[in-house]
């Protein structure tokens, strides 16, 4: 997965940005090749299957459970027993964070990203990414590892778009495998519709340094 420099995906990069300053959010087709998406997914269900899982949190500390906020089973990505898929991930989104940082001056300085399972019929009702007490998350990322995912199955990315004269556009996106979406943590409230099979994804921030 590791890409010499000569080869970056610029033109990915530059519309992500580009759909975040003009849209609201970015969205690229084919981050992740159809192999890759199938070798994570591999991953995810085998971590899974290893009891490495678990029901997901709401706030900082990811310490109170609510499925009727929100149903998806998580594990974060530790870099120190990543596998060579993982890792190579996290590579890429840490050359798209510099990327961004020298063309954007968001000041970027770290990243964390878990997988995430949302089993059918769980959902991840509307919200912000950005918590009161962590005002690093500057960028939300995420990446579908969902092979052959039909509109029937439910499970869109719901955008809630503030318009100009105070209503709101609701934009659907579909978990599509090896597509990544992007938006800024503190300003696009967002809903994970729930889905007919099993959705899974690479979730993450991008943050600047401090508390
Ligand atoms: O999986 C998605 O499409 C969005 C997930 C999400 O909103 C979150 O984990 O905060
Ligand atoms: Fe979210």
């Amino acid at each position: 997965m590791n890409q010499p420099d000569n080869e970056l995906p610029v033109h990915q990069y530059e519309s992500i940005i580009d759909g975040i300053l003009n849209e609201g959010y970015g969205i690229v087709d084919e981050f992740l090749s159809a192999g890759e998406v199938a070798s994570l997914a591999q991953q995810l269900h085998h971590r899974r299957q290893a009891g490495q899982f678990r029901v997901a949190g709401i706030g900082n500390e990811q310490v109170t459970v609510q499925t009727a906020i929100r149903g998806d089973e998580i594990l974060w990505i530790d870099e120190a027993t990543a596998t060579p898929d993982e890792a190579a991930f996290l590579g890429r989104v840490n050359t798209f964070m510099h990327y961004v940082n020298q063309t954007c001056f968001l000041g970027l300085r770290d990243y964390e990203f878990h997988y995430a399972l949302y089993p059918p019929g769980t959902f991840y009702k509307r919200h912000l990414d950005q918590f009161r007490s962590d005002s690093r998350r500057k960028l939300s990322v995420i990446c579908y590892l969902n092979a052959d995912w039909q509109e029937t199955d439910g499970g869109q990315l719901a955008f809630y778009l503030p318009q100009t004269d105070g209503s709101e556009q609701l934009i659907r996106v579909n978990p599509t495998g090896g597509r990544l979406v992007c938006f800024e943590s503190a300003r696009l409230e967002h809903e994970v519709l729930p889905a007919t099979r099993d959705r899974l994804s690479l979730t993450g921030w991008l943050k600047t340094a401090g508390w």
